[in-house]
């Protein structure tokens, strides 16, 4: 599981969506890659001057030497894999490239160079009627400006795709049915786009490529164009979609905020080049260069970064079999206020002050469980740090970190949260 998932699976949980956390429990860690982008390079030009440019030393020229030669540079050396059932985000400023590769990906350009290899074969090698087949079952787009048939009813637009297809209209509409269904349009079917507003003309879209059922569903900025309040509720829609479809996603960006939010893995790109590829944790904890800092330092590590990844050994670990006096004698060479109570399998079971042991110890009767506070806030390790304040300040004991099976793992002051949140770049 990869760490982006963890910290959907916390936000989920929280919102009450047990579901997610499921699905993402069941996906295999190295599930199967479904895309491979190969040295992919897009230059804009005449054939003959492209042919020209990919033919002469072109790799360390700079995109401006490029551009000079009556060419224009859009993609350079891109490779990059998805796996299946992976939401891959695509972001970078206006003029990085992100159109450009997200078309190219299903050849609505053609790269210049390269490979795109999907289920093993290479869609850069298809003739007409394979890339058809192609762009109609595999696949599917959404793009920023819906591109719905304006004369075509939601039901018509949404089926219209499965018509081309060749499918009975009994079948294309209980299928775009079922996809209106699922974007929340139900009562709209028979509606005209001019009748709907932005988001639900976008939702429309997203049905339309739903209905397809494609393996890989493409996003180009689709909901860029939408006001903010609308344009969060789309995005956590899609979010909750993903968790119900499992589908592989590859979503193109301009918003670090949108990366963060859906990306598995995120791929920064500018002037043409993939210049950083990472989990969201990765690129707000270790930008690779000025360029992906600068982008990510509004952004707070407390949005991506887990409990696992801050949390501490604790001073004093004391397992069941240890007795009141042991406690009080290791309390003397901790400088730590609390100690941490585990069963012979580490399992967690409460907190002992030191205050508490002196007391016990002093009365000469009584066991550690009398002393044992279990009211403790504890979280598991994907928890993501914002999520930890409401713990942190709803109680005076550290956080307790535990696995599934509430095995110890580690704590949590709220002074680590703090210094969590201002760490520059390195993380435990
Ligand atoms: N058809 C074209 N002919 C020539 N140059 C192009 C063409 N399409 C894109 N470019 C150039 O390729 C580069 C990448 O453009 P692209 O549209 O992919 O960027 P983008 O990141 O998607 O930007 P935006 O967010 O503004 O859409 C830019 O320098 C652009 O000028």
């Amino acid at each position: 599981m990869v760490k982006g998932d963890y910290q959907r699976i916390i936000r989920h949980c929280i919102k009450g969506e047990e579901k997610f956390m499921e699905h993402k429990k069941t996906e295999p860690e190295n599930s199967e890659t479904i895309l491979r982008v190969e040295d992919v390079w897009k230059i804009f030009g005449k054939d003959t001057d492209v042919r020209n440019l990919l033919s002469s030393d072109i790799r360390n020229a700079s995109k401006e030497e490029i551009n000079k030669t009556r060419c224009v540079l859009g993609l350079r050396n891109i490779s990059f894999n998805v796996r299946r059932g992976e939401f891959f985000v695509i972001m970078g400023l206006s003029g990085s490239g992100k159109s450009t590769l997200i078309r190219c990906l299903i050849r609505l350009i053609n790269p210049s160079a390269g490979k795109i290899i999907v289920n093993n074969e290479d869609i850069c090698a298809f003739d007409k009627e394979q890339l058809m087949n192609f762009r109609r079952y595999t696949t599917a787009m959404v793009f920023q400006h819906f591109g719905l048939l304006p004369h075509y009813t939601v039901l018509d637009n949404v089926a219209y795709g499965l018509k081309v297809r060749g499918m009975s209209k009994e079948d294309r509409y209980e299928r775009a049915r079922e996809a209106i269904e699922t974007v929340g349009l139900k009562e709209w079917e028979d509606y005209l786009p001019s009748s709907l507003s932005g988001g639900m003309q976008q939702r429309v879209g997203m049905a339309r490529a739903l209905a397809q059922e494609p393996e890989i569903l493409l996003l180009d900025e689709p909901f860029s164009g939408l006001d903010p309040l609308i344009r969060r509720q789309m995005q956590d829609e899609l979010v909750d979609l993903q968790v119900s479809l499992q589908k592989t996603m590859i979503f193109v960006t301009h918003d670090l905020d949108e990366a963060l939010k859906f990306g598995d893995r995120i791929a920064i790109m500018k002037d043409g080049e993939i210049i950083q590829l990472g989990t969201p944790e990765e690129i707000i904890a270790t930008p690779e260069n000025d360029y992906v800092r600068d982008f990510v330092q509004d952004a707070s590590p407390a949005k991506v970064l887990t409990s696992g990844q801050i949390m501490k050994e604790p001073d004093l670990l004391i397992h069941e079999w240890q007795g009141p006096q042991a406690t009080r004698h290791m309390f003397r060479s901790a400088k730590d206020e609390f100690a941490f109570f585990i069963k012979r399998n580490r399992e967690f079971v409460g907190i002992i002050t030191r205050n508490d042991v002196r007391e016990l110890a002093r009365k000469k009767q009584g066991a550690l469980h009398d002393i044992l506070i279990t009211d403790v806030p504890v979280c598991g390790p994907d928890t993501i740090v914002e999520e930890l304040f409401p713990l942190a300040t709803s109680s005076p004991y550290p956080i307790t970190v535990i696995d599934e099976n509430k095995k110890f793992m580690g704590i949590i002051y709220n002074h680590t949260i703090i210094d969590s949140m201002y760490q520059d770049t390195e993380v435990e």
